[in-house]
């Protein structure tokens, strides 16, 4: 049955993608965005828009809208530690506007975009949902923070949510892709590379306790987080906050996803070792048990070669796009 959705930070990276398959499924898309870091031409086509704040989300939600997926935030690490106010105001002021707004307008799901940077420095891995919450950087403790605002509207509003944790995000969907400005990810920045737009990459540290001695992350399609979204909206529960962490099990140290992107790209990839990265725990990995059980997902494209290789036919659509 087709469903109306207000999806917050839709002219963002991952909102985008989600929307795109929201839309596909055939439900009712309106985006609410800021295009603070959003792009308007990223928002897929039969998505009604609405540009502005979160804050204000009391203007616009109704009894009409059957959930929120609310990716809407600050999400810079560096920015973060430098600037932590501008995390709490956004990522949490905002979100605790939204929640009042939901509860008035009678809006009882919600699906929330939380992350691996809620754990920080794990202890042991695969990162489970009950591993220790010790966020290194006040953007993980701004998520973080959340999270535990969705548990209390769970238990004393009876909302049915949802929190997802991604690991690391990437690859595109046709049109919808990572653009963020300034882009800090790897393999954003590897494909800029390839594309002639930066001399080298940066290796942030060779000296970890790794097998190559560069961190190792769990890389996840955006599409296959996408359909973890449209999952997480059926199994949503009046009164539960049910947590679940997103990523593949498996590890990828940062030299590997650069001769990767060698491969799939064709170019050289120069490389320039630069010193540790602050607050870069050495190995990210997740357990994604809680999704395969709770939500029944399991990922269909953990392959990094196609990953990579759908992160960069989008670089490649980008600068056509721009070029024509
Ligand atoms: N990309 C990742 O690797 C990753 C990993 C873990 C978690 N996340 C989370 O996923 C979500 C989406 O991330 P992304 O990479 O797509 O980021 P993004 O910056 O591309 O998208 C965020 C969107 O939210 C909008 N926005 C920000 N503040 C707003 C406000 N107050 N009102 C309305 N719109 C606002 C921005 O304009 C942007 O379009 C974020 O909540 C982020 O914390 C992302
Ligand atoms: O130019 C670069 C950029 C990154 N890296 C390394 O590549 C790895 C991946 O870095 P990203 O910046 O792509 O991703 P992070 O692992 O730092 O961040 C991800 O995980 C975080 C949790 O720690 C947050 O959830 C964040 O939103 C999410 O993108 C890290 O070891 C980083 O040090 C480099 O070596 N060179």
């Amino acid at each position: 049955m087709s469903k109306k959705y207000l999806v917050t930070g839709g002219a963002g990276y991952v909102g985008s993608v989600v929307a795109a398959h929201l839309l596909q499924a055939g439900h009712e898309v309106t985006v609410l965005d800021d295009l603070s870091t959003g792009h308007r031409e990223g928002i897929p086509a039969g998505a009604h828009f609405i540009e502005g704040r979160i804050q204000d989300a009391a203007k616009w939600l109704d009894p009409s809208y059957d959930a929120v997926l609310h990716f809407a935030a600050f999400s810079q690490v560096g920015e973060s530690v430098v600037n932590p106010e501008k995390y709490w105001r956004n990522n949490v002021g905002g979100t605790m506007d939204l929640l009042a707004a939901m509860r008035d307008a009678g809006v009882r799901t919600l699906v929330f975009s939380s992350t691996a940077a809620t754990y920080g420095e794990p202890r042991s891995t695969p990162i489970t949902e009950t591993a220790e919450t010790a966020p290194t950087s006040p953007y993980g403790a701004s998520k973080l923070a959340v999270d535990h605002m969705i548990s209390g509207e769970a238990a004393a509003h009876g909302l049915a949510a949802v929190s997802l944790r991604y690991f690391n995000v990437a690859g595109a969907y046709g049109s919808c892709g990572e653009r963020h400005d300034p882009e800090s990810h790897l393999i954003p920045l590897v494909l800029q590379v390839a594309q002639g737009k930066r001399a080298a990459i940066s290796v942030f540290g060779e000296d970890y306790p790794t097998p190559d001695g560069t961190c190792v992350r769990d890389y996840i399609h955006v599409a296959d987080l996408a359909e973890a979204h449209l999952l997480a909206l059926d199994a949503a529960t009046a009164g539960e906050h049910l947590i679940c962490n997103l990523g593949n099990g498996n590890g990828f140290s940062v030299r590997e996803v650069i001769e990767t992107v060698r491969k799939v790209t064709g170019h050289p990839i120069p490389e320039v070792v630069a010193p540790r990265r602050g607050g870069d725990p050495a190995v990210l990995v997740a357990s994604a048990q809680t999704a395969t059980d709770r939500l029944g997902w399991r990922p269909a494209r953990a392959d990094l070669a196609g990953i990579v290789a759908d992160a960069w036919e989008f670089a490649q659509h980008l600068d056509r796009t721009k070029e024509s």
